[in-house]
């Protein structure tokens, strides 16, 4: 098989080679059933369960990526994601890619902070100041829709330290446990966009082997991220307890039912998506559960 046709029948997705969404991501997609064998220079893994290979690059290069056709998928931060494609928009450059599936992991937001000695009022407020940021098309969007004129001075990095160098008056940055903010003197006053890690692909439909592919990887992808936090919990009951029970079970799909020792009692299994506290199975307890269990899921294919 020649490179060119191996390329195109192969499906190839970009991930972060180092830093926060790269073992997530990994950990994702091997749960998706993907192995791979590993090139000694790390920056191409050969797919060897699936045709299914992966490229290891900065994230700030994934969306650009997927635009021109190099890889077909990439897991990336929607904060990177939405700035590119801010950024495309404002220069006239079509849409190229999107969201397909958000991913559960590298969770964050992108929030503007002020020196803590200000009294926030509201966005009126960044009439004229100068704004430091590393996500210039997410801030001016933002500011056009407060119709706000600000400043908005881009940086690459260390952000926060900018009202203290004097290069800004706040700053528009991630922000996850607030730690770093609390450390430069700066609180958050505004979130312009929620994040966490999203499966990317192209603006367009996969065609031919890549479609099958990608289809493939998608369903997988959803049984693992529904049963990533879910639970099988198995137990018994008297027929008159049910009522009480239900309302117990508010995430879980409609319990299987079987009939035991006669027509009162049951035995009843119930997929769970949310946590199972040793709270919720007492309450259970009380209402009348028995012989409760929780096991965990492997995997699920709807
Ligand atoms: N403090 C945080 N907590 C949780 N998630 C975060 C945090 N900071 C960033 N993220 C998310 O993780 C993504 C990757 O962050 P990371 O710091 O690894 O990127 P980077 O330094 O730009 O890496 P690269 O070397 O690939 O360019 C961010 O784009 C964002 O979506
Ligand atoms: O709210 P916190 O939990 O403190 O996290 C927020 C910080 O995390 C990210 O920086 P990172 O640690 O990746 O450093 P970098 O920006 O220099 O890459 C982000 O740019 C913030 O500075
Ligand atoms: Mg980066």
């Amino acid at each position: 098989m020649s490179p060119t046709v191996e390329t195109r029948d192969r499906l190839r997705i970009a991930i972060q080679k180092s830093g926060r969404l790269a073992d997530p991501a990994r950990a994702l997609l091997a749960s998706c059933g993907l192995s791979w064998r590993e090139s000694r220079d790390r920056l191409f893994c050969y797919g060897e369960a699936l045709p299914i290979d992966l490229l290891l690059v900065r994230d700030d290069d994934i969306p650009g990526l997927i635009a021109d056709g190099v890889c077909d998928l990439g897991v990336v931060g929607r904060n990177v994601l939405r700035e590119q494609d801010f950024e495309r928009r404002r220069s006239g450059t079509p849409t190229a890619f999107r969201e397909l599936r958000p991913l559960g992991f590298g969770a964050c937001r992108l929030a503007l902070a002020v020196p803590d000695d200000w009294t926030w009022t509201g966005p009126t407020q960044l009439e004229g100041r100068r704004i430091a940021t590393t996500y210039p098309a997410l801030l001016r969007d933002w500011l056009a829709g407060e119709g706000i004129q600000a400043d908005v001075v881009t940086l690459s990095g260390s952000v926060e330290i900018a009202p203290r160098l004097g290069q800004a008056d706040l700053i528009c940055d991630l922000v996850s446990s607030g730690v770093t903010l609390a450390a430069n003197q700066l609180k958050p006053v505004a979130t312009l966009l929620e994040s966490e890690a999203v499966l990317a692909g192209p603006a367009s439909e996969f065609e031919g082997e890549r479609a099958a592919l990608a289809e493939m990887l998608l369903r997988r992808l959803d049984g693992a991220l529904r049963t990533r936090h879910s639970k099988l919990l198995l137990f018994q009951a008297e027929r008159s307890s049910i009522a009480q029970l239900l309302p117990l079970l508010p995430d879980a799909d409609a319990p299987t039912v079987l009939q035991v020792d006669g027509a009162d009692r049951l035995a009843l299994q119930a997929l769970c998506h949310g946590h199972l506290t040793w709270q919720r199975l007492e309450d259970l307890k009380r209402a009348g559960a028995q012989g409760l269990m929780v096991l965990p899921v492997e995997s699920m294919l709807a």
